[in-house]
């Protein structure tokens, strides 16, 4: 599991989802009720499968000398609220950020967005000071749960969120899944900002029976919505 994850990380710099150290990866097993994620800070060049570091969904360390990644507490709590998910992903993939940044749900527009969102992807909004908890850093995990409940999605629908002020999360089946998921989401980023710049004010919203036509039948009339057509 450990080399699955390090292989799905390093797709991260091959696909150019990341700078830097930017972004992370992980995946659970959600018969041991653990999950393995990057450490916090490690060049993708340096990094190497022994350094995959095994969390508890409490958020403990169980295996790994390197501290997990910064957005641990993310990844737990989605895997806490979300139980059908087996990997996440987290990115700074520019075009993602820029809609998370301008507080933009990132719309369907054709099917390269209908292939693996089934809808637009919402974006989050940071909490309001008020709301902010003592543990910080769950709030990420917090905002991202209570904006799917809020529109009653279906997370394995729309496997992806653009939290404000920060970026985009995905997620999927595993790994890799939720890696191709983040792809998605960039590349269709990019085409929604151009398509916005060249037609600005016409609605490019795809219909919803397009949308679901696609989308079953990409994914079988027993997707995730468990309805077909
Ligand atoms: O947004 C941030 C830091 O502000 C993080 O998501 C970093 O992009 C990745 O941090 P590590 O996984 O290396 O801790």
């Amino acid at each position: 599991m450990k080399q699955r994850v390090y292989d799905a990380n390093m797709l991260l710099p091959k696909y150019d989802l990341v700078t830097f150290t930017w972004g992370n990866v992980s995946e659970i097993d959600r018969e041991k009720g653990l999950f393995v994620i990057k450490p916090s800070g490690v060049d993708y060049d340096q990094l190497r499968p022994e350094d995959m570091v095994v969390v508890d969904l409490k958020g403990n360390v169980v295996e790994g000398d390197l501290n997990p990644s910064s957005d641990t507490p993310t990844h737990m709590y989605l895997y806490n609220a979300f139980p059908a998910i087996g990997g996440v992903v987290h990115t700074h993939s520019p075009w993602a950020v820029s809609f998370a940044q301008a507080g933009l749900d990132l719309p369907a527009f054709g099917t390269t967005h209908a292939d693996t969102f089934y809808g637009n992807v919402p974006a989050a909004s940071a909490l309001t000071e008020k709301e902010v908890t003592s543990a910080y850093e769950l709030n990420t995990g917090v905002v991202i749960a209570r904006e799917f409940a809020k529109r009653g999605l279906d997370p394995m629908a729309v496997p992806a969120v653009l939290v404000r002020q920060h970026g985009p999360f995905t997620w999927g089946k595993d790994a890799h899944d939720a890696v191709h998921n983040a792809k998605v989401l960039e590349v269709v980023a990019e085409m929604d900002y151009h398509s916005l710049q060249l037609n600005p004010h016409a609605n490019l919203q795809l219909p919803q029976y397009l949308l679901d036509k696609h989308y079953y039948r990409k994914h079988g009339a027993n997707a995730y919505y468990g309805q077909g057509n």
